[in-house]
């Protein structure tokens, strides 16, 4: 415990980090230690794992290392029983000095403040209340949660600052002509991996054969982007040096490139050879041959139109060909020796041109862009005129592009519509090198796993398969080991008994000696520790609602100035929908759902709700909305500041939010930890009808189990946009397509309904495949 003495405190705590850091994060630091409830720990462990962070991204030290030498300092000079040994010493040398009460100061009304908050803005509740807080009290309070909450930001901007610093990297560059002989199987040896002071990754063991491809699946928070993320950094021994990492992990930065070109630069010898042609044909005073540079705009426009035979089939007829000539007849004309030299080079630079397929490569780049849904004059559209999401698959198309050694991929369905996962399946199914892919999507790694790598209790397991061969295999394998430690349970009982029953027999004394023995050589069996299940408990709707709930009638939309979205559309809602809606991006699935919750209005005809329903929705804006530099419990406490504690920290258990999880900064918990706190908030208020915007984005494969059961047992109706196949076949009863301006039912199952999409599609596979 901590002496919460707020003078000594400040004093050790200034004094050891003298002039590092921010005083506010240090001041901050402080005010945890001085809790009268902080617990150092053995060795200044447990104050490591609540100050460590701070200390690291506050960069008062140094790293791991340094912060928990520091807290080890810290709980020697001011744990309680630091403090004991202190007073005791300082007892018998000065005697009982005076005692300065005046120093239980405004800590302690503090804390009282903070323990009965709740009780205090209960005004039925039938708790015993605290005396009322006087208006210092008040302001004293308010002063330090507003300093405890700057200090917050601080270090979310300290943090935010190093996160941006270390993301940023070149353009990801075509690298040929590398790591020719030599095997490219990537292993990668004891390697262990930890975040903000958490291990994450023990002394595990990970082989990546060259041309195939892996899932990487756990829990949400086990530590997956950050293995990508030591991977892309090459900080994992193993790893060739020459080895090509690309890790897609953020959008490309929007500017007046167009999207097409933002690809194309990533060939960098194509760009660099290209400005040489432009150089040298303007000194030679030459035209450009024909079928050379004007191939990339015909490709784009062909490749875009879904015609996949042209993205193969662009090149020119014969670039180097047409060079020779234009060179050749340069140096015949001119006789100029200068000339003849920039002639030679020209044709240089088409021979290698024609080498490096560069007149390949706008088809090539437009074919993986119209995978990933862009049109036409979209790939001619700058950059900077798109949202996070697709900018996101401007990043995925370069990398694509790129073709590297090791492809390191996080989610990457989460920002595409099934059109373009299916695309996408398609396309890495033929993909040539290696792959990581981290997913939580059961059907995509179905298709485009070789192999599942489970990261679980820190280690790292590779089985050979797709992901439902690996459920299959762990399911065996955990039942096998269960059956082998009952047997041996079982063995050992019956020889201890053989011991217990013959230990003071003389005439078998060396028998059970044989047997004590055995029984030390009996290994125990692993059992592999199974996660915790769990199951997100959606509250019943509160008070009762009749339907109608919500109707459509002759509902027509447009944005100001856009074309009209929907047209005439009518359909009810109540407590027994369960519909998912489906349909390429941009239909106006998210505008329904906002429609639906009265955040739009029809621009005719009307939309009844009835008063007293209460409608909840999730989406990723919401997600990306929560305050960062607060805990979930912050987060909770302020949207629901009449809610008690207890009831929150229950609520967000409830969604897989744990008690430590609970008190860490939002911005240290993974895509899938946050998505959980969103879902916590989003079902407090006991909603009658959920809209859920790709809800299981994000979620680990238990999450979506834990989803589905809950949404089993929920009391009202379901209405979602989803692209996940299991999600959708386990929870609702019926697909709406949206299409052509209409919300119709789709009279088929998903699988019928992903036909209908394959069909119109065609997927050419990577250069190189
Ligand atoms: N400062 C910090 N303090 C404590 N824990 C931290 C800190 N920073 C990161 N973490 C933890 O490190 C882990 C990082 O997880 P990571 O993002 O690698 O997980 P993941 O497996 O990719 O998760 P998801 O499936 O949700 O994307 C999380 O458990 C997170 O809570
Ligand atoms: N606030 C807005 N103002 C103007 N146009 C908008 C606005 N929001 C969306 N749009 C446009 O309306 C169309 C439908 O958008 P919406 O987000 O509803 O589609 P979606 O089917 O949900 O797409 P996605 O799957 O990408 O989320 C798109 O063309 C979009 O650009």
């Amino acid at each position: 415990m901590s002496t919460h003495d707020h003078n000594t405190v400040q004093k050790v705590v200034h004094g050891l980090f003298d002039g590092k850091g921010d005083p506010t994060i240090l001041d901050y630091i402080c005010a945890i230690l001085e809790d009268e409830h902080f617990e150092f720990g053995e060795d200044g462990e447990e104050a490591f794992e609540q100050i460590g962070p701070f200390l690291i991204d506050g960069h008062i030290v140094a790293g791991e290392q340094e912060a928990r030498g520091a807290c080890k300092t810290l709980a020697e000079k001011l744990s309680l029983r630091a403090q004991a040994a202190a007073s005791a010493n300082a007892h018998r040398a000065l005697g009982t000095g005076p005692v300065q009460l005046a120093k239980a100061d405004d800590r302690a009304i503090l804390y009282q403040e903070q323990s009965y908050r709740h009780l205090i803005q209960t005004p039925f509740g039938d708790e015993c209340k605290p005396p009322p807080l006087s208006e210092k009290d008040k302001a004293k309070l308010d002063k330090r949660t507003a300093k405890e909450e700057e200090a917050q930001r601080k270090v979310l901007a300290a943090h935010q600052a190093r996160a941006a610093h270390s993301l940023q990297s070149e353009n990801p560059t075509i690298i040929r002509n590398q790591g020719a002989g030599g095997s490219r199987d990537v292993h990668l040896e004891n390697f262990s991996l930890s975040n903000g002071g958490k291990e994450l990754v023990s002394d595990a063991t990970v082989m990546l054969a060259f041309g195939r491809r892996y899932g990487l699946i756990g829990r949400n928070g086990t530590g997956k982007t950050t293995l990508l993320r030591a991977l892309a950094g090459h900080e994992i021994k193993g790893l060739p040096a020459n080895c090509q990492v690309l890790h897609v992990e953020q959008e490309v930065v929007g500017d007046d490139t167009p999207v097409i070109e933002a690809v194309l630069a990533c060939d960098v010898e194509r760009t660099q050879l290209l400005a040489e042609e432009a150089e040298l044909l303007k000194s030679l005073n030459r035209e450009r041959p024909k079928d050379g540079g004007a191939a990339d705009a015909a490709a784009a426009a062909t490749a875009a139109a879904g015609t996949a035979a042209a993205a193969a089939g662009a090149k020119p007829a014969n670039g180097a060909a047409a060079a020779t000539a234009t060179a050749a007849t340069a140096a015949d004309k001119d006789g100029g020796r200068d000339e003849a030299a920039m002639a030679a080079r020209l044709n240089a630079v088409y021979s290698r041109l024609h080498e490096i397929d560069a007149y390949g490569a706008p088809a090539r780049a437009a074919m993986i862009l119209a995978g990933l849904s862009f049109d036409e004059p979209m790939m001619r559209r700058p950059t900077r005129t798109f949202s996070g999401g697709w900018r996101m698959r401007v990043a995925l198309a370069r990398a694509l592009f790129v073709e590297p050694d090791l492809l390191l991929l996080d989610e990457p369905t989460n920002h595409l519509d099934l059109h373009a996962v299916l695309w996408l399946e398609d396309y890495l199914v033929k993909w040539p090198k290696t792959l990581l892919v981290v997913s939580h999507a059961r059907e995509f790694l179905n298709v485009v796993a070789t192999d599942i790598l489970h990261l679980h209790s820190q280690k790292i397991i590779t089985y050979k398969g797709n992901y439902s061969t690996f459920e299959k295999t762990m399911t065996e394998r955990l039942k096998n080991a269960r059956k082998a430690a009952e047997a041996q349970d079982a063995k050992r009982k019956h020889v201890q008994a053989f011991i217990d029953r013959f230990r003071y027999n003389a005439n078998r004394a060396a028998l059970v000696q044989s047997r004590i023995k055995a029984l030390e050589r009996m290994a125990e069996v692993e059992v592999m520790e199974e996660d915790p299940e769990y199951i997100f408990s959606f509250p019943e709707p509160e008070g009762a609602a009749a339907p109608p709930i919500i109707a459509f009638n002759d509902v027509d939309f447009n944005y100001p100035g856009g074309p009209t979205l929907f047209k005439k559309l009518n359909f009810g809602l109540d407590l027994e929908s369960r519909f998912a809606i489906v349909g390429p991006n941009g239909i106006g699935k998210s505008t329904l759902l906002n429609l639906i919750s009265g955040k739009l209005q029809p621009t005719q005809g009307s939309i009844t709700r009835n008063t007293r329903v209460r409608l909840a929705t999730f989406n990723q804006h919401h997600v990306d909305g929560l305050d960062l530099a607060l805990t979930p419990l912050q987060i909770m406490a302020r949207s629901f500041p009449d809610a008690k504690e207890p009831e929150l920290r229950g609520h967000l258990s409830s969604f897989g939010v744990p008690a430590t999880l609970a008190g860490q900064a939002m911005y240290t918990l993974s895509g899938g930890q946050k998505s959980r706190v969103a879902f916590a908030k989003m079902t407090f208020t006991k909603p009658h009808i959920l809209l859920l915007d790709e809800p299981s984005n994000h979620l680990d494969i238990d999450a979506v189990n834990a989803l589905i059961q809950g949404l089993a047992t929920f009391k009202g109706g379901v209405l979602m946009v989803s692209h996940d196949q299991f999600l959708i076949e386990s929870t609702v009863d019926e697909l709406w397509m949206c299409e052509g301006g209409h919300v119709t039912p789709f009279h088929g199952s998903f699988d019928e309904y992903k036909a209908r999409l394959r069909a119109k599609a065609h997927v050419a596979g990577p250069a190189t495949a």
